[in-house]
């Protein structure tokens, strides 16, 4: 039997680029000097942000759902933030995490600049151990941490989640690596746990989920009410 040949990711990458790039083209109302300084930075250091696309999706999950309370797994310098930021308006609080405290010094200036450091409680540590010093539920748990810890995210989060809102995890297709037999992954296991975290959320009966296939897969799963 033929093996299956090992597909380069790039190729399996679910948009075709000049449909990201109309899309872009799209939402150049967005644009904010702190927005395009903090791209301009991931650009030069290959840091993993999600992105102009990504980020207006996520303001707009949580302006439907009036998200006030929000908690973030890997924030980075505060990117994502910004928009859960946004769309949480001046009474909202998004508790930001990462495990480098430059990241969150960083985070602090942008978001600052942008006026909406108010808003952030940026906590350095591993995000898992800072969840578990928290209370009460959130109306969005959002997760782009070390992509291994996926399924363990998943599992602590789920039920911290109020009914109607909102789990939403990046990188979920892992450049369509989830979508082959063969692949080089960045880390090893890190494909096998998202595929295991996708399998998760799509079984669990109590929440209704989809996966956005913009840039590299967010998942948004909805839990239903009680
Ligand atoms: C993909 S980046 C986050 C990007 C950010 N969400 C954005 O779009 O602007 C992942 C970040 O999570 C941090 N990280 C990964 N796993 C973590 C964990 N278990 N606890 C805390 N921070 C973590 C890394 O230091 C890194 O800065």
């Amino acid at each position: 039997m033929q093996s299956p040949t090992i597909v380069n990711p790039s190729q399996l990458d679910p948009v075709n680029p000049a449909i990201e790039k109309y899309m872009r083209s799209l939402v150049g109302r967005t644009d904010h000097p702190v927005l395009t300084e903090m791209e301009a930075v991931a650009a030069k250091n290959n840091f993993p942000i999600v992105g102009r696309l990504v980020g207006v999706f996520l303001e707009t999950l949580a302006k439907t759902i009036d998200a006030k309370r929000i908690f973030e797994f890997g924030s980075g310098y505060g990117y994502s933030a910004y928009w859960f930021a946004k769309a949480a308006g001046a009474d909202g609080k998004v508790i930001c995490t990462d495990g480098d405290p430059q990241n969150k010094e960083k985070a602090e200036q942008y978001l600052k600049s942008a006026d909406l450091l108010e808003r952030i409680d940026f906590r350095t540590g591993i995000a898992q151990e800072i969840f578990g010093q928290t209370e009460g539920l959130f109306d969005i748990c959002y997760n782009d941490a070390d992509k291994g810890d996926y399924p363990e995210i998943w599992r602590m989060a789920k039920d911290r989640i109020r009914p109607h809102g909102l789990y939403i995890a990046d990188n979920v297709l892992w450049h369509g690596r989830v979508a082959v037999e063969r692949y080089v992954d960045i880390v090893p296991g890190w494909t096998e746990a998202i595929l295991e975290h996708n399998r998760l959320i799509f079984g669990d009966p109590e929440f209704d989920a989809f996966i956005n296939p913009t840039r590299d897969g967010v998942v948004v799963a909805r839990r239903k009410s009680q």
